[in-house]
This record gives C-alpha cells, structure tokens and sequence, in this order.
C-alpha cells in the first residue's frame, strides 16, 4: 500500500476499538470523542502531505524493496543525501505542528527502522527475534501505521528494581508462555498519543540486573488488542475550547497515557525480545535507538524553541518593550540558544558515525549536546515568555468580548498595542504566548522537553562517561609537559 491519506488514517481509527478510559469513563469511538478530534486532525494533515505535490518529494521516497512509495522515516540512511531527505520530513511535520507534538508518526517509526537495520545484534540471542523485527518493520513501513510507545515503568518505588516491587506485576512482565505466544501483565508509561495511534511498540531503557528476567521484553501489539487497557491522564482542554483563546492548546495537546496489560496475549511472531537481561540492556547501544531517533528531537527542538523565541520577539515588539536593554538581553538569549541547537544539526550532519553495515548516524556528541541543552533552554524560552508579558499576559478578553458590538470600542482601544497593532492583533499575541507559557497545556510542554526521552541528569552523566571513554584530555598533559619549573630559563 504504502503511504496512506489523512482520511485513511482516521478510517483505520473508526475501524477498530481500543480499550481507552478518559475522566472515569470508557471511550467507545475514539473519532466522535471531542478531545481527540482536533489530534486526530492534526495528524491526519501531516499524512495528507505525504501526497501534497509542495511535499511529496522532499517528505517520502520510492521504496526499493517494494517500489511503493513510503515515509522517509522508513529509510536507512546510507549517505549524506539520505541524512537530508530524513530531516527534511523531521522538519516538514515539525514546521507543521510548530515542533509542539512530539510524537509524530516520524519518531517511532525511525526508531523501528534503526530496530531493522541493525536486528542482526539479536540474532545472536535468538534468531526468530531479529526475523520478527524485519517483518514488523515491512508491516508498519508497507501499511504506513502510526506507532505509540512505553519504555517506562510506573512510578512505584523507584529506590527498588522491578522483581523487588510490593506485586510482581506492577510491572509489565511476562507471565508464562503459551503455544500461541507470550502472556503479559502489568503496566507502563508513558504512551503519548496511544488512544489515536494504530500499534504499541514495548521496549525497556536498560538498567536491569539479575532476577530481572521476567520484565526484559520487547514486542509490539494493536493497540486494541484485547486486555490492553488505555488509562488517560485528564486533558488539558475539553475539546471546546475555541481557537481565538487557545490557539495551540486547542489544536495540540498530545494526550498521555498509561497502559495496563491485563494478561495480553503477544502472539510469537511479535516478540522481538524476552526473558534476557543482557540483550535489553544492550538494546540501546546495539540498535542506534537513542542516536537516529535524536535527529528528529532535535529537529523538532529547534523548531519548538525558535518558535517560542519568535513569539517572544514580537510580544516584545508588540508592546514597545524590545527598546529596553534587558529586554534585549533576554530576547537575544534565546536567538542565541536557538542558533545553537541549530548549528550543532549541522555538526551532527557532517560528522556523522558510521555503522559496519554503511548506515549512518548523525554524530552523537552534538546530538547528545542538543539533548543536554534543551532542558535548560526550552524552560528558559518559557520563563523569558512570562517576564517579558507579564501582566499582560492575564489581562487577555476573550474572542467573545472582541465579537461584542457593545464591548468592542473599549476592546480595540485598551488592549492595543503600540502605534500600528490593534487590540485583537496584541490580544491574539498574548493568548499565543499565555498557551506556551501559563496554560497547564504550555507546562506539558515544558515537562516534555525534560522528559521525552529519559532524565535529562542521567541522560548527561551517560554523556559524561560516554565521553571520557573516548577521550584522553591531552591538552592537560601537554600544559604540564611543557615546563620544569626548577629547570634554568637560559641554559648555559
Ligand atoms: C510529556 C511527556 C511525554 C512522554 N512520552 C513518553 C512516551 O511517549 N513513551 C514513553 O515511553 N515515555 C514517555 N515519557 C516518559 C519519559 O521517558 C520519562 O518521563 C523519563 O524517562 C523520566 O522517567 P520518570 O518520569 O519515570 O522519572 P523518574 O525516573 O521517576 O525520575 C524522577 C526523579 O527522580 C530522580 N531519579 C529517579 N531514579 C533515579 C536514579 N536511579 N538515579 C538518580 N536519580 C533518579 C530523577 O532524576 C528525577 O528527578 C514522557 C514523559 C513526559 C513528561
């Protein structure tokens, strides 16, 4: 089939039904429920615009295996060419989301490529498991589904691993075997986006020891298949809100989920790893899991973080504030983070790794920089938000006072702008901002960006041994190489 249309995207939602529970009650259609409806939307555009002629090209390729056409996310990058053709799909749905969803079709299906084409590193554990990763590979890529994921355990008692928890199945972890396949139970986090994706993909970070054994798994499932249950964590907007107040909040929230395995069947031929505390912590630096994925967060980073930087930009220039010094300070800042991360993209690009196999991975150290930076400088976008609106910022009417023909006068003249913007213009402005920086919307984002792909202090002192390793921090040895400072200036 290869890449599919927006509409077939939203029939392949109608067309089944997960277990999913929103506030207390159970959702029976995920397309009528109205807090998923503009999602759903959102996500259907970036798959219309794998057909739209402006993006075709750059966004997708022909698949040389099949001759079908496919997502560039599905492409193993071999050259410099390819590294390109992947951004520029990473920067097409980020531009179009203004990189505030993260978890686009893009994301886990490049973590799935990596899974591919380096599944030789399971093969030495069980070939059956690389053999099923291929084929889960083809199925998504052919049928162009939408992936949700869940890495994480529950916050239970984090001081304890997972065999040491109060039940043994807090827990997702195997039960027993079964000729059919693989019995699970148990829970993890945090599944961004589950109720409106297609598949869910388990796989673990590693950090397991030994007696671990029954939580080392990775395998994938529908997402309505029978058992796995969808606990929503409580929106952040009713799915009423209109798009003059919330212009982002409205558009997209990315709902966040636990998922509850109530002793699922995965069938043998979707077990891509179990049962093995050696493979599942070998899994990320084995698979490339963390470093091709890293290209698109950090593609879709820059984005979020220049469009939280221009929309501070012209706050400031909307209320006359960008005359004062500190104002400038705070906004050149943020043009500076952004041209950071942005410039470490490019070093990522150039420098790339290479596997044995030809694949390509855009250099660790930079992405990894950006993974670092990110944490720091996307609340700092957020904070510089706040100070530079200030009270504005809680002093935004609604887009119902503004339809108002009594209120309208007073809106237009107390709520405008400096000479040239008008009050709606400067009230659109502030509610854009207020969405990034006050709403319970904006503050997910923020968490996001320090949490999207582990936590940002171990994700650095990884960074930090990682480094150290491959380094020998020469420029010491040479400074005290150099002199003996009881050796004579002039020799006789
Ligand atoms: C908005 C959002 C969306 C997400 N989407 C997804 C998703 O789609 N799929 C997915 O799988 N995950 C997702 N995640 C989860 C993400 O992977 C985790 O939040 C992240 O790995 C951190 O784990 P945690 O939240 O369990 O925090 P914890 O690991 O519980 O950490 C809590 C605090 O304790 C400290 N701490 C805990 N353990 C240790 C330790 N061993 N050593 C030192 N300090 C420790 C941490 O530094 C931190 O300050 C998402 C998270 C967020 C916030």
């Amino acid at each position: 089939m290869g890449i599919r249309t927006g509409a077939q995207y939203i029939n392949g939602l109608k067309s089944r039904q997960p277990e999913i529970w929103l506030s207390g009650r159970k959702v029976t259609h995920v397309c009528d429920e109205v807090v998923f409806q503009q999602p759903i939307r959102e996500i259907a555009k970036l798959y219309d615009m794998q057909h739209d002629p402006e993006y075709q090209d750059k966004i997708t390729h022909i698949c040389t295996e099949t001759g079908e056409r496919v997502n560039n996310a599905f492409l193993v990058p071999k050259t410099h060419e390819d590294l390109q053709a992947r951004r520029a799909l990473f920067e097409a749905y980020a531009k179009a989301t203004f990189g505030l969803m993260g978890r686009t079709p893009d994301f886990l299906n490049v973590v799935l490529t990596s899974l591919f084409s380096n599944a030789s590193f399971l093969e030495k554990y069980n070939p059956q498991w690389a053999e099923n990763i291929r084929a889960y590979y083809r199925y998504i890529r052919d049928n162009d589904l939408f992936l949700t994921h869940a890495i994480i355990n529950p916050q239970n008692d984090r001081s304890k691993s997972s065999h040491e928890q109060q039940d043994p199945f807090i827990h997702l972890g195997t039960v027993k075997e079964t000729p059919q396949g693989l019995i699970v139970r148990g829970a993890k986090m945090l599944a961004t986006l589950a109720p409106i994706t297609d598949e869910v993909i388990i796989y673990t970070f590693p950090g397991f020891k030994p007696g671990d054994e029954r939580y080392a798994l990775a395998f994938a499932v529908p997402i309505d298949t029978p058992g796995l249950r969808i606990l929503c964590r409580e929106p952040m907007q009713d799915g009423t809100r209109s798009l003059f107040d919330h212009p982002l909040a409205s558009r997209f929230e990315e709902m966040d989920a636990v998922l509850v395995f109530h002793d699922v069947l995965v069938p043998w031929d979707r077990v891509f790893l179990y049962n093995n505390v050696e493979a599942a912590n070998l899994l990320y630096p084995k698979t490339g899991i963390a470093q091709q994925p890293a290209h698109q967060t950090g593609v879709r980073g820059l984005i979020k973080l220049q469009f939280a930087t221009e929309v501070a930009v012209r706050l400031a220039d909307s209320i006359g504030v960008d005359v004062y010094l500190n104002v400038q300070n705070d906004l050149g800042e943020l043009i500076q983070a952004v041209e950071s991360i942005r410039a470490l993209l490019r070093i990522a690009e150039q420098e790339c790794d290479v596997l044995p196999s030809g694949e390509i991975m855009p250099g660790w150290v930079p992405l990894e920089t950006i993974r670092g930076l990110l944490p720091k400088m996307y609340p700092r976008a957020v904070e510089v938000l706040q100070i530079i609106g200030a009270g504005g910022l809680l002093m935004s009417p609604t887009g119902a006072d503004f339809a108002n023909p009594e209120l309208v006068e007073d809106m237009e003249k107390y709520f405008a702008g400096r000479a040239g913007v008008s009050g709606k213009e400067r009230v659109r402005l502030f509610k854009l901002a207020w969405d990034l920086c006050g709403e319970a919307f904006g503050q997910r984002l923020l968490q996001y960006e320090r949490y999207y792909t582990g936590d940002p202090i171990r994700k650095r002192a990884i960074f930090f041994n990682n480094y150290k390793r491959e380094r020998s921090f020469d420029l010491v040895d040479d400074a005290l190489s150099v002199l003996d400072l009881n050796e004579p200036v002039v020799k006789a």
